[in-house]
């Protein structure tokens, strides 16, 4: 059984204007699952649909075998899936450590045991914990924003263009503590422009386009595809 399971989803932004048309898409316990697509295929509108920001009109999305689709996104972080937006996703003015708490709002008693465990992880945001978190870099910026959705000890990350804007440098940093995240034991759905590197640490991989699977399969198979690398990853 699929630990997250998206089945014939359909969703948008309005009942005119559907985005995913009929989706499937699956995670696996232990998998980091790669999500790529030209620009405006859906694939925000996906991570969206499972956090609980949008409610699918059609199809099912499933925790285990627990129904979530049209939970509210409180509702959906409590039952372990965590949803790192591309933009707007830690607080500037406020401490690292603030921040953190934040990301723990869902379950504030198990928060405050849990902030050593997510400081000891990520060094830096212990190091620079009463720093303001305007004053990270951007790679620093995307740790915290991961580190507070580790706050609620996800089953499930969903991770929306964690790369956009780093240097190459800052991106690599990155993508190993994705995996480094992942080898501790959670799940990921990771969607990516920078589809080369995402399809090197990702397990199996998803090809969005226009609201619908392209393709799907392990992940080095589709990067290693002619004509997959042809129309979708720049040669
Ligand atoms: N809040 C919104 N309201 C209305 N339409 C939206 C909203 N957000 C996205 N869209 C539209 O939904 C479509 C899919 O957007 P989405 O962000 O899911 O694409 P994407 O595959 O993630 O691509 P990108 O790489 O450009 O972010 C686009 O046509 C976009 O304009």
């Amino acid at each position: 059984m699929g630990l997250l399971t998206v089945s014939g989803v359909v969703a948008g932004y309005s009942a005119a204007d559907q985005i995913l048309k009929g989706l499937d898409f699956r995670v696996d316990p232990g998998e980091i699952v790669c999500i790529v697509g030209p620009n405006g295929a859906g694939k925000s509108t996906l991570l969206k649909a499972v956090a609980g920001l949008l409610r699918p009109s059609a199809g099912s999305i499933l925790l285990k075998d627990r129904p979530i689709a049209g939970l509210r996104p409180r509702e959906v972080t409590k039952l372990g899936i965590a949803y790192v937006p591309q933009e707007h996703n830690v607080f500037p003015s406020m401490t690292v450590r603030e921040n953190l708490e934040m990301g723990g709002y869902a379950d504030p008693a198990a928060a405050a045991r849990r902030l050593d465990g997510v400081m000891e992880r990520f060094p830096v945001l212990g190091r620079k914990r009463r720093q303001a978190a305007r004053t990270l870099s951007g790679g620093e910026r995307q740790i915290l924003a991961m580190g507070m959705a580790l706050m609620v000890e996800p089953a499930v990350l969903l991770l929306d263009e964690p790369s956009a804007g780093l240097s190459p440098v800052a991106a690599q940093g990155l993508f190993a503590e994705i995996q480094a995240i992942n080898r501790d034991g959670v799940a990921i759905a990771l969607v990516e422009q920078n589809a080369n590197d995402a399809l090197e640490i990702a397990h199996r991989a998803y090809i969005l386009v226009d609201g619908r699977n392209r393709s799907d399969g392990i992940a080095r198979e589709l990067a290693a595809d002619p004509e997959i690398r042809r129309i979708f990853l720049g040669g």
